[in-house]
């Protein structure tokens, strides 16, 4: 082994290493000072469009160089997992070290959104700092609190109009966070402008489809109103305020429209009456609540095929006495025709009365997942 042309070619190799590896040091850092900025504009620390442009990038160059694909993707996979938990654990450092109670709340935005009121609401009352996180679908919000980047998920579950958002409900199926709380959220559709004016002084109107379609009677007493449909009435909300012309107003809800800084010039009537918005809030870690504060438990169950199976469960809350609150169903994932049964009851999970009832139920059903208890909103 003592070779020299081998010892020589070694200590290429060798120099080779220390280089990577100094590249790699210095690439944590600058993931570290991506991190800080992340934190300003409370964006999630995985970016998964970034991370498939740099591998998409990387295999090609690394071709040009005779290196093997599969080679390129698991190395940079690694450094990446490596890059994102470096910025989590600085993330958790920043947020440990300067507010005892603050947190993370995921939610859907843009901002203004129904769900940023219900998001800002959660954080009023349950905690001292909030540092809001918008996300762009459902997914991403589980996503995010699950892999740690955020304390609070906030997703809208149904709403007293419109009914069931399926698309949360399916995402409860696998999730592993837990619920710990409600929010209900009045559906308050104002009309909003850079300046309070009398209503014979609008020109037009922005807003999304639904609240044209909610608040229609109002709006057909004022047939000279040009309707301009946007995306979400937070961006009606943020042309307006863009536009900074008087005649030019949002429908939108109130608190999200001072986030515009618009005023109110009145409320837009929604043709139903009253509109509400329930949000569930979750988390990785389950809540302990004592047990004199009124709550309730949602869970989820999959009873056997058999007629008569779904009667039977809800026997067995019956015999416990518990009062059931809301009964969903949605399709089981990968298994067509079965349903997944998805309820809230009164109560708290850590009560033996309720604790009874439940296992009771988790003997007579196929499946039983306690979601978790939370306080009850009475809003
Ligand atoms: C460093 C970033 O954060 C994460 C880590 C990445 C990386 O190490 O290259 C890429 C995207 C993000 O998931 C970034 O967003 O640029």
């Amino acid at each position: 082994m003592n070779n020299p042309i081998l010892i020589d070619i070694r200590d290429k190799i060798t120099d080779i290493d220390e280089k990577i590896l100094t590249l790699l040091s210095s690439r944590i850092e600058l993931a570290t000072e991506v991190a800080k900025i992340k934190l300003e504009i409370h964006k999630p620390i995985k970016d998964v469009a970034r991370e498939d442009e740099l591998l998409n990038r990387l295999v090609k160059l690394g071709k040009s160089y005779g290196l093997d694909e599969s080679f390129v993707i698991s190395l940079f996979k690694t450094i990446i997992a490596q890059s994102v938990q470096t910025q989590q654990k600085w993330i958790n450092q920043q947020i440990n070290s300067t507010e005892s109670n603050t947190a993370r709340v995921v939610f859907l935005g843009p901002k203004g959104s129904y769900s940023h009121v219900a998001a800002r609401e959660f954080g009023r009352a349950n905690l001292d700092k909030i540092i809001e996180c918008y996300a762009h679908n459902f997914e991403e919000i589980f996503q995010t609190v699950e892999q740690g980047q955020g304390e609070y998920a906030i997703v809208p579950l149904e709403n007293s109009s419109s009914g069931a958002i399926n698309e949360v409900y399916d995402l409860l199926q696998n999730t592993h966070l837990f619920a710990v709380g409600e929010k209900i959220i009045p559906i308050d559709h104002c009309l909003m402008g850079i300046t309070p004016i009398s209503l014979d002084e609008i020109t037009t109107v922005y807003s999304h489809p639904q609240p044209f379609q909610q608040c229609s009677k109002f709006l057909a007493q004022y047939p000279n109103w040009k309707v301009v449909y946007c995306e979400s009435t937070a961006s009606a909300m943020e042309k307006v305020s863009q536009l900074n012309s008087k005649g030019h107003v949002a429908i939108g809800s109130q608190a999200g429209g001072e986030m515009y800084g618009l005023s109110l010039i009145q409320k837009a009537p929604s043709n139903q009456g009253q509109n509400m918005t329930r949000f569930l809030i979750l988390s990785r870690q389950k809540n302990e609540i004592p047990e004199h504060i009124p709550s309730k438990t949602t869970f989820l169950m999959a009873t056997g095929q058999h007629a008569g199976a779904l009667v039977e469960a809800l026997v067995i809350l019956k015999e416990h006495n518990i009062i059931m609150k809301k009964l969903e169903s949605r399709p089981m994932k990968g298994n067509p025709w079965e349903e997944m049964f998805y309820i809230d009851v009164e109560g708290n999970s850590s009560s033996s009365h309720l604790q009874n009832a439940l296992e009771a139920l988790r003997k007579q059903t196929r499946f039983l997942k306690i979601l978790g208890s939370y306080p009850t909103d009475n809003s």
